[in-house]
């Protein structure tokens, strides 16, 4: 067997899995998928189904090859063809392998396919379709993404109570129970993967047993404070000065005018909140946890500009104070490092509701809130997936969001990433997050 996809070494059940993804043979799948995942993956290159199916299409790559269709397409000029006839015929063959994978790759999210898995390239199948500019193939991966984080946040609230687990034990006695078990084992690891999507600074969801942006960590490390740049103890970078654009629209967008009430959670190097500063609030709020961001604001002059309240300590212990004393703001934003997407999901689920006052804001017609929006920006299908998510996470939360699309500059180019421990963002665009009350 020549084809890339597969290595001999794995088995020859998997094999055949792949190989019939390879060449989009649903009928063959199904026959092979009977009692068996759809996410076996080839030993060496990593390839589950999934991959298979979509790298099928990577030009020069022929998986439905088998010797005599290519000569017969060499053929059409020497038997008179115009070179048009040839790439019309090309461009229609394309459009139906393409549509052959779209099928392939329905049926294979319909079985329990994993839309995040990696290949020994570090590839989602997502990333596979990104790079070949499969846009139909792409949609497909981040729409399974969103109902798979979807779903498994609902499940991840719904957690069996302690001591539920010996169920599992006797039924495991039973094969049907024994598969049930497997599909639970399943769901958690795609809830790890999904859920422990980093907010800032971090690589997406792909960098097991990195403890170093575990909060509690990164609370406790040293801080180096560069000319335009935070990096934790193990040169995570914490902020960036290339983020300056965005914090600058982010306000603008926030505060269109002056005099207005503001909540900033996470201080960093204080580009967002000097920026809120040019615009006159009427107070501040400002939380930080990090004893040595703390130390940095007192040297600055925080703790003494006018109308600047700034609250030590993580905004768990924090916001819950605000609410209850019926604080109330016209502008929040919202950009932890060393948390996860539930902890941005907790924060506008659980206090944005009782902070942003609905008759405030610029105009009176309700409150703004922003966040830094970097979930997953280590990937494009990542981030994209994020992006659907947390709008749907917001909407359920009442809030309608506007994006804007910024432009990032090449971060390698500038030698932004220069001393830094891992890239957390590779994207050409940001897109900036703007929450309102739904009207
Ligand atoms: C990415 S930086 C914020 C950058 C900021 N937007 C700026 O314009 O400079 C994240 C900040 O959040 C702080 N932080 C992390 N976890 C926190 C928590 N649970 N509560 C409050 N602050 C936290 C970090 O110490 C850090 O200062």
């Amino acid at each position: 067997m020549d084809d890339p996809a597969f290595d001999t070494s794995t088995d020859l059940h998997t094999q055949s899995i792949l190989l019939a993804a390879a060449h989009h043979d649903i009928g063959a799948l199904r026959d092979l998928l009977r009692n068996t995942s759809a996410n076996v993956q080839d030993e060496e290159t990593g390839f589950t189904p999934l991959h298979a199916a979509i790298a099928a299409l990577e030009p020069g790559l022929d998986s439905h090859d088998d010797g005599d269709d290519g000569a017969g397409r060499n053929g059409a000029e020497v038997n008179g063809h115009t070179n048009g006839d040839v790439a019309h015929a090309e461009s229609e063959e394309r459009k139906m392998e393409v549509e052959a994978a779209v099928k392939t790759v329905r049926f294979l999210f319909e079985n329990g396919a994993i839309w995040n898995d990696l290949d020994a390239n570090g590839e989602t199948p997502g990333c596979i379709a990104h790079r070949l500019g499969l846009k139909e193939l792409y949609d497909l991966c981040v729409d399974a993404g969103v109902r798979a984080e979807l779903l498994l946040s609902r499940l991840d609230e719904y957690q069996p109570l302690d001591g539920d687990d010996s169920d599992y034990e006797e039924e495991d006695e039973g094969g049907q129970n024994r598969e049930e078990q497997e599909g639970e084992d399943e769901v958690s690891n795609i809830t790890e993967k999904v859920e422990e999507i980093a907010l800032h600074g971090e690589a997406a969801a792909t960098q097991p047993g990195d403890e170093s942006t575990a909060s509690a960590n990164y609370l406790a490390s040293n801080l180096t404070f560069q000319r335009n740049r935070i990096l934790d103890g193990a040169a995570n970078g914490v902020m960036m000065g290339w983020e300056t654009t965005l914090m600058r629209r982010s306000a603008e967008l926030l505060t269109p005018r002056e005099g207005l009430r503001v909540l900033n959670v996470g201080h960093g190097i204080g580009i967002i909140d000097a920026i809120f500063q040019e615009r006159r609030p009427t107070y501040h709020h400002i939380i930080e946890a990090h004893p040595d961001v703390l130390e940095q604001m007192k040297e600055g002059g925080w703790y003494d500009k006018p109308g600047v309240v700034v609250h030590q300590g993580r905004w768990q212990d924090i916001v819950p104070g605000l609410v209850e004393k019926g604080d109330l703001f016209d502008a929040i934003y919202f950009d932890t490092f060393a948390e996860d997407y539930r902890a941005l999901r907790e924060f506008f689920t659980e206090y944005v509701i009782g902070l942003l006052d609905p008759a405030g804001g610029p105009n009176g017609e309700g409150g703004r809130f922003g966040f830094f929006c970097g979930m997953g920006a280590d990937r494009q299908v990542c981030y994209d997936v994020y992006c659907k998510v947390v709008e749907m996470d917001l909407f359920e939360a009442g809030f309608d969001t506007e994006w804007e699309t910024i432009p990032v500059p090449d971060l390698d180019s500038e030698g932004e990433w220069e001393g830094v421990r891992r890239k957390y963002w590779v994207l050409k665009n940001y897109k900036l997050p703007t929450c309102s009350f739904i009207a």
